[in-house]
């Protein structure tokens, strides 16, 4: 198997069929709805609020609200109320179970639910889609996170609507470090891999460091990218502002991280510091613009055209070009 990430590889230009990127349409289709770009701010408490999240569903962007100190059943009435899609995230505890009764009891039907833990390839996982399917039959089960096939059959076989790779790849991740396991630093091959057995969408999640990854894991495979470290530090990011001789830096930790648990116990994730840098809406409309550009030079007009060009590895033993036969 070829190993590879982001920073390894580059996707190879097909003959141009735009004359301005403007023509090229990098919205996705996820669960029945289209997003302007196939990217998603990662679920945590310093890169989304309930504000933002509100912004994203208005401005067409696909949002999963985190699952920490929030009580989602008031969080789906809300955005119920404002007219706005809902999509929250859940664990495999019995507190979860009982948000899904008390949603369904309401009436109040999130159109997306994640299922989110470490380890996801796991019976607690199979048993919440379960009961996510008797009691919320129309909800859009994403379940992870994992990172090989195997777990993306399970998942999928058990009812996923989409799944989510990525095993340590995230920039305060400390998995990797802390257990010997995970996908962080083969995170896109890791994807590669997944995909091949893949019949639902799936988000490959962390990593990402340049917009030009974006492309990169939909190349191999991605239909949406989870976003952490690169959308979190903006003027309306959640986190503490923090000044460093006359700098300003947002804060974002890890949500396995003692800050985010409020103890120190099973602890997978830390804490950085991240230049403020400017409005979120500045960096997603970049973001747009570079998958446009993405498209163009894929010799295509849609995103998913991304997917028929070839690449080539730098460096390394698996160095060379390939081919799409
Ligand atoms: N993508 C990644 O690489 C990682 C992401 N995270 C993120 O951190 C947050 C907290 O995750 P998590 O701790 O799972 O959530 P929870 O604290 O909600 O734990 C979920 C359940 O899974 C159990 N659990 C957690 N890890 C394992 C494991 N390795 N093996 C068996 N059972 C396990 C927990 O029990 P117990 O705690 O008693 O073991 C608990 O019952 C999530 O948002 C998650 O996505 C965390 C680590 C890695
Ligand atoms: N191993 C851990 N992974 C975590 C933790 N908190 C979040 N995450 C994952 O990271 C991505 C974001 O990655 P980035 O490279 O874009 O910053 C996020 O979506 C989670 O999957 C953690 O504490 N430990």
């Amino acid at each position: 198997m070829e190993i590879f990430d982001y920073d390894k590889v580059l996707l190879l230009p097909r003959k141009c069929r735009v004359t301005s990127r403007s023509e090229c349409d990098a919205s996705v289709e996820l669960g029945g709805r289209s997003f302007r770009i196939p990217v998603v701010p990662a679920n945590m408490k310093t890169v989304v609020n309930e504000q933002i999240c509100l912004w994203l569903a208005r401005n067409g962007y696909f949002y999963v609200m985190h699952r920490f100190d929030l009580d989602n059943v008031k969080f789906v009435r809300q955005m119920k109320a404002e007219g706005v899609y809902a999509s929250i995230s859940l664990g495999v505890k019995p507190a979860d179970y009982e948000t899904v009764d008390r949603l369904a009891a309401e009436g109040l039907v999130p159109e997306y639910v994640t299922i989110d833990i470490a380890h996801g390839h796991a019976d607690t996982v199979k048993n919440m889609i379960a009961h996510l399917k008797e009691k919320l039959p129309a909800t859009f089960v994403i379940a992870g996170n994992v990172g090989t096939p195997e777990a993306i059959i399970d998942l999928e076989n058990w009812g996923a609507d989409a799944t989510k790779v990525g095993i340590g790849p995230g920039k305060v991740c400390i998995t990797r470090m802390k257990t010997g396991f995970g996908t962080g630093g083969w995170q896109l091959s890791a994807m590669k891999w997944c995909a091949r057995v893949a019949t639902k969408p799936i988000i490959a999640d962390g990593g990402i460091r340049e917009h030009g990854d974006i492309a990169k894991s939909i190349r191999f495979g991605a239909t949406m990218v989870m976003i952490g470290s690169m959308l979190a530090g903006h003027e309306e990011s959640p986190g503490q502002t923090v000044d460093e001789g006359g700098k300003l830096y947002k804060e974002y930790y890890g949500s396995a991280s003692d800050f985010n648990k409020g103890e120190y116990k099973h602890v997978e994730g830390k804490r950085i510091l991240e230049p403020v840098k400017g409005k979120l809406a500045d960096t997603l409309r970049e973001m747009e613009e570079d998958v446009q550009s993405s498209i163009s030079y894929s010799g295509g007009r849609k995103l998913m055209d991304i997917r028929k060009v070839n690449y080539v590895i730098l460096g390394g033993d698996n160095a060379g070009e390939h081919l799409l036969m």
